[in-house]
């Protein structure tokens, strides 16, 4: 049976400067799920992984992590990717990955077997010696993943992690990313303001409202897995979803610009 990873109970988020990002939020995810956050610039989105990971405390409410209130930053509890890159560009794709199971705590005589296995694991097997200026975009969000798979978090935050590739580029790479996803089926928490993104990867798809941001509704994604981008675009399913989707965030978008 499968057991709830995050709890959110009527959570408000205020940023240091007083102003409320969050407001009466709730959102239950269990272990496994991959969940999709989707709202209105500004709603929030960021915010509550910010809280997830512990870089932000609530105000009110109750959010437990395995049952346990979070208080602050527990490393190697989740994996956190940002839209911008945060390698270490004064180390090579190798290094990067290493640095990330010198974080875990790996055994050094480990990590030559198991970073070059992530890195194979996610097609840069003959690209490790690259530094992040020497890769491409998407060869750099590769690294991050690798970097996240020698992690091993129990639950993985990703903030819009594909915006910024090329069309091409971001279908191999979700792609990619839904096969590694299926291998250990970890947590996810995927924020985009891509639709038919969210619908491919994810199990369930949380709409937020307007600023202050709480939840709208949660649609469950009606795909078998396992699936590819391409399989789910063309799948029964997906119209009808892309459209309850849209118009409900559309509603809450008109109500970001009326404000
Ligand atoms: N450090 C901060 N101090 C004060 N206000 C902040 C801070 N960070 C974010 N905010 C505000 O909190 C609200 C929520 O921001 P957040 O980044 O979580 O939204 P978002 O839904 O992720 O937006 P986007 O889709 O544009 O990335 C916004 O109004 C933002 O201006």
């Amino acid at each position: 049976m499968s057991r709830q990873l995050i709890s959110a109970s009527r959570i408000t988020i205020r940023h240091a400067n007083g102003f409320v990002a969050l407001e009466d939020f709730s959102l239950q995810v269990e272990e496994g799920e991959f969940v999709g956050i989707v709202g209105p610039s500004g709603c929030g989105k960021t915010t509550f992984l910010d809280a997830v990971a512990g870089l932000i405390p609530v105000a009110s409410g109750e959010l437990l992590f395995n049952g346990h209130a979070v208080k602050g930053v527990v490393p190697g509890e989740v994996g956190y990717l940002f839209q911008k890159d945060s390698l270490l560009p004064w180390r090579t794709a190798y290094g990067n990955v290493c640095a990330a199971l010198e974080l875990k705590g790996v055994p050094k005589a480990e990590w030559p077997a198991r970073a070059n296995e992530v890195l194979h694991k996610v097609g840069l097997g003959r690209f490790t010696d690259r530094y992040p200026s020497q890769l491409s975009g998407g060869m750099r969000r590769r690294v991050q993943l690798a970097v996240l798979l020698a992690f091993d978090p129990p639950v993985i935050l990703m903030d819009e992690p594909f915006g910024a590739l090329d069309a091409q580029t971001r279908t191999i790479i979700e792609d990619d990313f839904l096969r590694l996803w299926g291998e250990n089926r970890k947590t996810v928490l995927f924020v985009t303001h891509d639709l038919e993104e969210a619908i491919c990867m994810c199990d369930r798809v949380v709409i937020l409202t307007a600023h202050p941001g709480t939840v709208k509704e949660v649609l469950h994604v009606p795909l078998p897995r396992p699936r590819t981008v391409d399989e789910a675009k063309f799948a029964d399913g997906f119209q009808p979803t892309l459209r309850t989707l849209s118009t409900s965030l559309r509603a809450e978008v008109g109500r970001t610009l009326a404000l």
